[in-house]
């Protein structure tokens, strides 16, 4: 696995290359936008909560080159603990559905995959995790369907990747409630949109089989909340999520003292000196 770095180690950007479909990748050029955007994020709830999760005491240690909170199904919390890491890390933070987006110039995935297809919209998937795949400190939350294409894997394993391990059920209450009009995969006429979000995401579950298992690291809902005492998944907040899922960063930095030894101790130095700076 290739991993960053040091205190010297520094962001980059990509080279610049044309996306699926002839078009360039619009997001290269933009990343100073979407740097922005983190920081505006970081303003806000995504700033609370690493607040939050620094007040719980916990010592971030990511000598990371990159942290994929990709894995996990659609509405899994991808995006919402994805913004916590970064603010807590110091990382920029990109979505990489809204980067397809931006490549393919349409406002949606869901638009995108109305006009052109979920094969277009996949091969600019790949397109952009390949850009991703060469810069340094970030936390990118990708596409729900990212772990289908063995190619993506090349490019999510150069960096740590976290699986968001969430029962369909729960998954299928939060869909529920916020509607399906933005998951392609999901939106389907229906009276009951439960019923149909836990029969999609079941189907989908199925097919992808243990392809999110492949994640270096895996945060299980259900054990936070049997760690908590009330086995109610629905209870977590995104700050519990975004404490286990760096102390399961940790886990897996520790247990691979060849590829992250020196260098790690160097990154939680600098990020200690942060910290206590803020
Ligand atoms: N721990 C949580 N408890 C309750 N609701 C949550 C939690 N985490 C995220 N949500 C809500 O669930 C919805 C989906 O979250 P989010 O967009 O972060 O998921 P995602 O995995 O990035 O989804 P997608 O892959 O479909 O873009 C949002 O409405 C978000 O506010
Ligand atoms: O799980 C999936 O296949 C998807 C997840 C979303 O993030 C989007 O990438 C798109 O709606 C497909």
């Amino acid at each position: 696995m290739e991993v960053g770095a040091s205190m010297a180690m520094q962001s980059r950007a990509p080279g610049v290359g044309a996306g699926a479909g002839g078009r360039r990748s619009a997001f290269l050029g933009r990343e100073k936008q979407a740097r922005a955007g983190s920081l505006r994020v970081g303003a806000g709830t995504a700033g609370a909560a690493a607040v939050a999760v620094r007040a719980r005491g916990t010592k971030p240690v990511a000598p990371l080159r990159c942290v994929r909170a990709s894995r996990g199904m659609m509405g899994s919390g991808k995006s919402t603990v994805g913004k916590i890491l970064a603010e807590v890390l110091g990382y920029s933070f990109f979505d990489s559905d809204k980067l397809v987006e931006q490549a393919v110039g349409m406002p949606s995935v869901a638009e995108i995959f109305k006009v052109h297809s979920e094969a277009f919209f996949r091969e600019n998937e790949s397109s952009v995790l390949r850009d991703l795949s060469s810069m340094r400190r970030l936390v990118v939350a990708t596409g729900g369907g990212a772990v289908i294409r063995p190619i993506n894997w090349n490019y999510m394993k150069k960096g740590l990747s976290v699986w968001l391990d969430v029962p369909l059920d729960a998954l299928a209450k939060r869909i529920a409630q916020v509607g399906t009009a933005s998951r392609p995969l999901l939106d389907q006429p229906s009276d009951d949109p439960y019923t149909a979000a836990f029969t999609k995401l079941s189907m989908l579950a199925e097919q992808r089989g243990d392809a999110y298992a492949n994640a270096d690291a895996r945060v299980s809902l259900e054990e936070i909340a049997a760690k908590q005492g009330h086995g109610d998944v629905s209870k977590l907040t995104p700050t519990d999520i975004a404490i286990e899922a760096l102390l399961k960063i940790g886990n897996f930095v520790a247990e691979h003292p060849k590829t992250y030894g020196q260098v790690g101790d160097l990154q939680a130095d600098s990020q200690s000196r942060r910290i206590q700076a803020l």
